[in-house]
């Protein structure tokens, strides 16, 4: 069943002081089935960060269609958008934003109370810390945790409402490679539930995680490889030789 489709996308960004244009999304389309994990690579610049950001509508195309469940996007006023994000997204970003002024716990509620559904919210925070191993960490302030240990709250914070696809821009971009290793084999192990996961990645070895890797050059879909049954080494050979093959080896 297709969740997002995105079709013909473009974005140009006018600058007012110079008076020129840059396209950073000239025709980007392709579908996402639910229950994928596709990661989306490309070099510095080629729209990545954009194209997250139109699917998170927190940015607007200057046209094309974004569509989740049938439903268009593009066409919501910023009320409804709001909402939308809410009800529908979970977002995990590179820098955590995690409030600092809030307890885990009360980071983790947040989406919660603001959608005004905290109905069995100890049960759903209990179930998540144990899922993400934080269950030690609840009555802590973010300041107090590692960065491995807030990307695990952050995940709790985007999964606790049930999204529909959970968003994740650089999810591993500040973190080593141990404290990455266990935020992707999270992600794998929701992904095994069903959980639908759109990823932006400058890294090879993160992307070998997921099932489907989109390559974004020249503000288009390039190129695409579908993991299939590779092992994660045989996936990550398979970006890299695409990496060197196609993009030449700078993403
Ligand atoms: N708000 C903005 N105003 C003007 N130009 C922008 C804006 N945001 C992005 N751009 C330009 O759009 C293009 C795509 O940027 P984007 O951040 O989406 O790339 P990226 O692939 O995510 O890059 P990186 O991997 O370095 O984060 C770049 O040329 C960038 O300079």
């Amino acid at each position: 069943m297709t969740l997002l489709s995105v079709g013909h996308l473009k974005k140009e960004y006018r600058s007012k002081i110079k008076n020129n244009t840059v396209v950073a999304l000239a025709d980007v389309s392709f579908d996402v089935e639910k229950g994928e994990f596709i990661a989306i690579m490309g070099e510095s610049g080629s729209g990545k960060s954009t194209l997250l950001n139109c699917i998170a509508t927190l940015d607007k195309p200057t046209s094309g269609n974004i569509a989740l469940n049938n439903q268009n996007l593009t066409q919501l006023s910023e009320k409804k958008l709001a909402a939308f994000r809410r009800d529908h997204l979970g977002f995990v970003f590179q820098d955590f934003n995690l409030l600092d002024t809030m307890s885990v716990a009360d980071n983790i509620y947040l989406p919660l109370v603001l959608a005004k559904n905290t109905k069995g919210k100890e049960q759903k925070l209990n179930s998540l810390a144990t899922q993400l191993g934080i269950q030690d960490l609840l009555n802590k302030y973010p300041y107090e945790l590692s960065g491995g240990q807030k990307q695990r709250v952050a995940i709790g914070r985007a999964l606790v409402t049930n999204p529909d696809i959970l968003l994740g821009d650089e999810p591993t971009g500040a973190l080593d490679s141990k404290n990455s290793a266990e935020i992707l084999s999270l992600f794998e192990k929701y992904n095994q539930q069903q959980q639908t996961i759109l990823m932006v990645t400058h890294s090879a070895l993160a992307a070998s995680h997921a099932r489907r890797v989109l390559f974004i050059k020249d503000g288009k879909v390039f190129h695409q490889i579908y993991r299939g049954n590779r092992t994660e080494q045989e996936m990550l050979l398979t970006i890299n030789d695409a990496m060197t093959n196609i993009l030449g080896g700078i993403v």
